[in-house]
């Protein structure tokens, strides 16, 4: 579970980036984070990682605060960033391996995650290549492989299916559904209205670094017309008139 409290967060001469954000993100469901550019996505799932500091308020994951118990949080989460653009100068099994020496996963369960979930993702013959010559999406897939390979938790992807093919798109989803229905936490945040319709047991609004909505799909249909889609919500939440 990850819990926001009253989280503020300023950056030099701009309004509140975030304001006075509550949020909780329960177990075994999978939680979609939508907003306009620049709403604030990208800064909140900051702080949860503890890449920025939080100016007020707390973040906790599974009990860890992610500021006063940051090691025992950092072990717990697993997070994919929105630019993947990481250890270029490392060859993918180099980067594979790091991760998996930093969360002490033994050599054979190590071995045999990489095998799978890189050929799962084919990029299993790329691994001998730096990250540097990958692709988006294989700079993608590389990022999501080291998070599945020590199997954290609580997963934090920040618009994790941008830039995925067909296939691989397909097979990251099935493992948030796979992962949220063994009770643990699946938090992603994305542009893509109907991925989130389709795959989220809950949906989380934010506009101009304010929560504006927080509801699962009953309380989208009880609270909206019964039959307006999570774009027509969307759009109407986000309107400046
Ligand atoms: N390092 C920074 N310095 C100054 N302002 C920043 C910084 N990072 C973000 N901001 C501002 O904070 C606000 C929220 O930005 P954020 O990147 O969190 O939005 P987002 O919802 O992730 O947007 P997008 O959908 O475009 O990725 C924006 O006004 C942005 O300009």
């Amino acid at each position: 579970m990850i819990e926001i409290k009253n989280v503020s967060k300023n950056f030099p001469g701009k309004n509140k980036a975030i304001n006075e954000l509550n949020l909780t993100i329960p177990d075994g469901k999978i939680v979609g984070f939508l907003g306009p550019n620049g709403a604030g996505k990208s800064t909140t799932i900051k702080m949860m990682t503890g890449i920025l500091p939080i100016d007020k308020g707390s973040i906790t994951l599974n009990g860890y605060n992610i500021e006063k118990n940051a090691l025992e949080a950092k072990k717990i989460f697993g997070y994919v960033p929105d630019q993947p653009d990481m250890f270029l100068r490392l060859k993918g099994i180099e980067y594979l391996n790091f991760i998996g020496d930093i969360f002490e996963i033994p050599k054979e369960i190590r071995q045999e995650r990489i095998e799978t979930l890189t050929k799962q993702f084919n990029i299993y013959n790329a691994l001998d290549d730096y990250i540097q010559t990958y692709s988006h999406g294989m700079r993608q897939k590389i990022i999501v492989t080291g998070v599945l390979i020590h199997d954290p938790d609580i997963w934090i992807l920040d618009e994790p299916l941008t830039g995925l093919d067909p296939k691989s798109a397909y097979m990251l989803k099935e493992m948030m559904r796979e992962h949220a229905d063994k009770g643990n936490t699946v938090f992603f945040s994305s542009h893509g209205l109907e991925v989130v319709e389709q795959l989220c047991d809950e949906v989380a609004i934010i506009n101009k670094g304010e929560l504006i909505f927080h509801g699962n799909k009953q309380e989208i249909r009880e609270q909206f017309q019964s039959d307006q889609s999570l774009e027509e919500l969307f759009l109407e939440l986000t309107s400046d008139e």
